[in-house]
């Protein structure tokens, strides 16, 4: 139900809120999630405080899965549980049937804890250190992505030394640029990521005739917050020329792992094209007898989530409206990073006169970068609620206690219950240093 009343019908927010199946505006209870009042939420567990959609985790895992196989395929899905690591979302993605991607011990031991089985995790990394490359190594990891021959040659001699054989995958730098801002492409010759296309195959051919190694294949990762299918098919069909140059060698390619990066609008506007990209993964695979792994994390979780705050002030100058939230980039960071922008709606009531106006909506924080953008609002008044929307993703998971500031509760609706998943962090918590004197 995504009743508005009537004179909201054709605010801005509105448009945000109508395009989210998770989101509802009830008349007696203004923005729900899942049909839970989100001011009831606050009026427990106080703001800032992410709220997650179980229904929607479910929902876009199924959605995934389903429509590769409308194209006859089935990809090992390994959810880059860099965005949201939870082990509440781990594991309900995990009995969807996700594994993990992973990318340091400590992502590792998260994805294990939520019941995945390190045969199902893919372990990524432009620095892996020794012992978290023993650990995997030791837990039975199903794919080590390879991002340098100095990597390769490191992974080989700590197999060799404890007898084991370890899964090796090389990620290839395509040289390819895509993703929603310069920050967040990662295959272009000059990104750190990735082995140098043009050094792949013979690097593969080498990795074949050492011990320790069993190399499985291809990866890639071109960026994050993709929308155009043209940069994956580039960097794709570019892969493809060396897995079928080194199979008609005699050296097998069986596995290639797609990455992921898919988009989510954070506006109204159009989601990432999934049919069409599972399409052009069928046809660009034709004929060939190999198994592929995607890494989506974004795609999965941000619409699942918002940031839950509430006003703290106002303030008018000759310059501008700013109107001040108890959230700030220590909470999310996006906006200060990559001036994303996410939308923000009312949670209670608004006047009916006099709006929208626009404003400019900024969080606590000492720092300039700590605003959330320009946006069109109805006159908020201190204490009023307001969700940033889309935050399930690289938000709790990006969090921080700067400026002195606890890291937010999180509460998770699961079948119109609310469950807190993370008590907000106290103050004496947060204070724990210790202090050693010199030995
Ligand atoms: C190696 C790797 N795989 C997968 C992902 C997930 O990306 P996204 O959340 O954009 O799907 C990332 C992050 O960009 C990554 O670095
Ligand atoms: N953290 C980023 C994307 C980078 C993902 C990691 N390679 C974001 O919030 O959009």
């Amino acid at each position: 139900m995504n009743d508005a009343p009537d004179l909201a019908r054709d605010q801005p927010w509105h448009r945000l809120i109508a395009a989210r199946p998770a989101l509802a505006w009830h008349a007696m209870d203004g923005l729900c999630l899942d049909d839970v009042p989100l001011a009831g939420i606050a009026a427990r567990h106080a703001t800032p405080t992410w709220v997650y959609s179980a229904a929607t985790l479910r929902s876009r895992m199924a959605a995934l899965q389903g429509e590769f196989a409308a194209q006859g395929l089935t990809p090992a899905i390994r959810y880059a549980i860099k965005a949201n690591d939870h082990l509440a979302i781990l594991s309900l993605l995990r009995a969807g049937g996700a594994g993990a991607d992973v990318t340091s011990a400590g992502e590792f031991a998260r994805a294990a804890a939520a019941g995945i089985d390190p045969a199902a995790m893919v372990y990524s990394g432009v620095g892996k250190r020794a012992e978290e490359i023993i650990q995997a190594i030791e837990a039975g990891i199903g794919q080590i992505n390879v991002e340098s021959a100095e990597e390769l040659a490191m992974i080989a001699a700590l197999a060799r030394a404890r007898d084991r054989t370890a899964p090796v995958a090389l990620r290839i730098n395509p040289d390819v640029a895509a993703g929603g801002h310069d920050k967040i492409s990662t295959g272009r010759a000059t990104d750190k990521f990735g082995i140098a296309y043009q050094d792949t195959a013979a690097l593969y051919r080498h990795a074949a005739t050492l011990a320790g190694l069993r190399p499985v294949g291809f990866s890639t990762h071109i960026g994050s917050q993709i929308f155009e299918i043209a940069s994956y098919e580039a960097a794709y069909t570019r892969i493809l020329a060396l897995i079928d140059e080194l199979n008609a060698a005699g050296t097998p390619v069986t596995m290639f792992d797609l990455g992921g990066g898919f988009g989510i609008p954070y506006d109204d506007g159009i989601g990432f094209p999934l049919p069409a990209y599972a399409a052009m993964v069928r046809r660009i695979l034709a004929g060939r007898d190999l198994g592929i792994v995607i890494e989506p994390g974004r795609w999965l979780v941000a619409p699942a989530g918002i940031l839950l705050a509430r006003v703290t002030l106002t303030k008018a100058t000759e310059a501008d409206d700013f109107v001040i939230l108890d959230a700030g980039m220590n909470d999310l960071l996006r906006p200060a990073l990559y001036d994303a922008v996410h939308g923000i709606v009312p949670v209670g009531a608004v006047e009916a006169s006099g709006w929208p106006r626009a404003c400019e909506v900024v969080g606590p924080v000492c720092e300039s970068s700590d605003r959330f953008g320009r946006y069109d609002l109805p006159p908020l008044a201190p204490g009023a609620l307001v969700a940033v929307l889309d935050a399930g993703a690289y938000g709790a998971a990006m969090s921080s206690t700067y400026n002195g500031r606890p890291l937010a509760a999180q509460v998770l609706i699961d079948r119109g219950q609310p469950h807190v998943i993370r008590m907000r962090q106290s103050i004496e918590q947060l204070w724990r240093d210790e202090i050693i004197p010199p030995a």
